[in-house]
């Protein structure tokens, strides 16, 4: 029997590290329920086949993707799908109703000639791709209320623009100075099979990879216009780090009025993100570490300047699979629902 006070929730590519997240952090959420699990080569199976230690609190089976039984049993779909598939699913989820959040990047580009660049697909879904938002609250909260479907930012984009958007937003910046180096954890890149995240490869290495041709770099881009003004092109670099979870994103950029110092700017960060329950923003001197942002959906926020440069510093740290990724899914949902922003979602580290 169904609890009738907790919405019908389904989870499309349950299999996945974002799916199992979703599932973990769903199964704590007060209002929701999970009816609905689907999946490609993984359809059939039972959950706990797939994730045993979850066999003693969650039996559901991941089923076919049959989008008729998933709009008449759900009123809210997560996809977690790879790039390109979401846009395939997610006008028929819209027009039966339900509402949509996308972990891919499917919907997280104003214009899809830009998406169909990056990402090698052609899109025909226009009319549903011009209802989306931009996932990420602490800056679109208001239109994500409103909103029906979501495309979820990416992981180094959550990161970065959280730790650039201040800057935009009050033009303390010289435009296209800016400078992102983020490190990643190997769960950022799924739970599959991939020659370069093998603990051989990955274990007691440190590399960049895609150095100015990751397709994060428009989307971050798209955002810091939006946020500027004007067109903002920045550089972009991220790297693999042996660890599981987390991102470190370190962002440089020459401050317009020298006479700025790190007080000044953490006085600033504080009040813009001061409606932002997971933003939290560090005193002088203490610079983010993945660890505090672990099992979280928290940002950790450490602000500096160099005098001698005239160069703004800003860290910014978070779990990729939780603010980074499902956790920030679910802090959208609760905004469309008209929940407490914070509902079922981490705040306190696995520390250490
Ligand atoms: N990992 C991260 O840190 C982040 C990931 N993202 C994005 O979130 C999405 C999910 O990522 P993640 O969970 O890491 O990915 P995984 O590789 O771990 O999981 C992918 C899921 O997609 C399903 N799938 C794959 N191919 C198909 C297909 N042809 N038809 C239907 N289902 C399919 C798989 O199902 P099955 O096993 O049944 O085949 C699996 O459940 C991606 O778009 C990713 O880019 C966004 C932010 C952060
Ligand atoms: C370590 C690692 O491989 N990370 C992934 C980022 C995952 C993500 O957020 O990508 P989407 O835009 O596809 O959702 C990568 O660089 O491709």
């Amino acid at each position: 029997m169904r609890d009738s006070d907790k919405i019908a929730v389904g989870i499309i590519g349950a299999s996945g590290y974002g799916g199992v997240q979703l599932v973990r952090l769903l199964l704590d959420h007060p209002k929701v329920e999970i009816v609905y699990l689907g999946g490609d080569s993984s359809a059939g199976k039972p959950y706990s086949e797939l994730y045993p230690h979850l066999g003693h609190c969650f039996n559901l089976t991941i089923e076919p993707i049959d989008l008729d039984k998933v709009t008449s049993r759900c009123q809210v779909v997560f996809l977690g799908l790879p790039n390109g598939l979401a846009c395939e699913i997610a006008p028929t989820l819209i027009e039966k109703g339900c509402k949509v959040l996308d972990l891919s990047a499917d919907y997280r580009f104003s214009n899809l000639e830009t998406y169909s660049a990056w990402y090698k697909k052609e899109r025909s879904d226009r009319a549903t791709a011009a209802m989306a938002v931009y996932g990420l609250p602490e800056l679109y909260r208001d239109e994500i209320r409103q909103a029906q479907l979501i495309g979820c930012p990416g992981c180094y984009p959550t990161a970065s623009l959280l730790a650039l958007a201040p800057l935009l937003k009050q033009g303390l910046i010289v435009p296209e100075t800016a400078i992102i180096d983020a490190k990643s954890g190997t769960s950022g890149g799924g739970r599959q099979a991939k020659t370069n995240l093998l603990l051989a490869e990955a274990d007691n290495s440190l590399g960049a990879y895609g150095v100015t041709k990751h397709r994060h770099t428009p989307e971050i881009e798209q955002i810091c216009s939006e946020l500027a003004g004007h067109e903002i092109r920045v550089q972009f670099t991220p790297h693999l780090i042996p660890m599981v979870r987390g991102i470190l994103s370190t962002v440089y950029a020459t401050m317009r009025d020298p006479g700025l110092v790190r007080e000044d700017l953490i006085t600033i960060y504080t009040a813009l993100y001061r409606s932002s329950p997971f933003i939290k923003v560090l005193p002088t001197g203490v610079y983010p570490q993945t660890k505090w942002a672990c099992g979280t959906n928290l940002c950790y926020i450490g602000i500096e300047v160099d005098p001698r440069t005239d160069r703004v510093i800003v860290l910014s740290a978070i779990d990729n699979l939780i603010k980074g990724q499902s956790g920030q899914a679910i802090q959208c949902l609760n905004l469309m629902m008209g929940w407490q922003e914070t509902l079922g979602l981490p705040q306190l580290s696995f520390y250490p």
